[in-house]
């Protein structure tokens, strides 16, 4: 294992917990009262961090909600105060392209510790990331939207269904130590196949929380060895929305509660 995921480890340990806290800070749902700061996005994953840090492996900032001047100069700030709290960052980017493109893509991983990447293109597009031994990078293998199966699940000539090739070609690519998976907590059958196939391969399981995904699965098939993330994002960061309106600590403390509970949720199956 290389940097990010012995830091991931370490932090699972200190914190005990697996809850990546998705801070997909959607400007529409930004509460009123923040709307008068500097980069209001900034002002709340500020105050998120705050709440949730002794709970969290993780933060997973998601690049859809920062795309946009402020919004990187939000991103920027969030990722250096998690650094600040000792969270290693996660930037949900789903990213690779030809190989000039995918190196300027692999620059975000200057200042994030690991990212997703989308496999599609193949092993070229990947090694701008994957050459950053550093880091963490999370392929795309079975993703849990309901269109995940339209073309994950076919079926190659083999038999096999194709992202049960994705995840015997990142174990390949795995060279360095610093790859990981992304499998969602919607398809749990399909979780139980692929921590049979790729053992030794951390999954990062989104879909728990807002998506209803299957707990129990994400955590009993999630982890590697120990290590493994399971994100929540609108289930912690939007929990405060029945908070009387304007009571910032009402607000802030339920993502802090929310946190807490899906940590020991899933530390029931750890
Ligand atoms: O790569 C991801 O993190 C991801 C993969 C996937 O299959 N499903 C999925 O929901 N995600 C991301 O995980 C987060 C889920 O958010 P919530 O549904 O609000 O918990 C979003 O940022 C999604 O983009």
């Amino acid at each position: 294992m290389t940097a990010f995921f012995d830091h991931l480890r370490e932090r699972i340990d200190r914190v005990d917990s697996v809850v990546s806290v998705g801070l997909d800070a959607d400007p529409d749902r930004i509460p009123d009262f923040l709307d008068d700061r500097d980069l209001p996005r900034w002002a709340f994953n500020r105050r998120i961090i705050d709440a949730t840090h002794e709970h969290a492996a993780c933060y997973k900032p998601n690049a859809a909600f920062y795309e946009d001047a402020d919004g990187w100069r939000a991103l920027r700030e969030t990722i250096a105060y998690a650094h600040g709290k000792d969270v290693p960052v996660l930037l949900d980017a789903k990213r690779a392209d030809i190989g000039n493109t995918s190196r300027r893509y692999a620059d975000l991983l200057d200042t994030a510790d690991a990212i997703t990447v989308n496999p599609y293109m193949g092993r070229d597009s990947l090694d701008p990331f994957l050459s950053r031994e550093e880091a963490g990078v999370f392929v795309l293998c079975r993703t849990s939207n309901p269109g995940g199966a339209d073309l994950q699940d076919l079926e190659l000539a083999s038999g096999e269904p194709l992202y049960r090739r994705v995840a015997a070609l990142a174990d390949l690519w795995n060279e360095h130590g610093n790859v990981g998976l992304v499998v969602g907590a919607t398809a749990p059958e399909e979780l139980e196949t692929l921590r049979q196939e790729v053992p030794d391969l951390p999954f990062l399981v989104p879909g728990v929380g807002a998506q209803g995904g299957d707990a129990e699965a994400a955590v009993e098939y999630g982890l590697a060895d120990g290590v493994g993330l399971v994100n929540s994002s609108r289930g912690i960061i939007f929990a405060g929305e029945d908070a009387p309106d304007g009571d910032e600590g009402a607000y802030f403390g339920a993502a802090g509660q929310a946190a807490r509970q899906l940590q020991r949720r899933l530390n029931q199956f750890r």
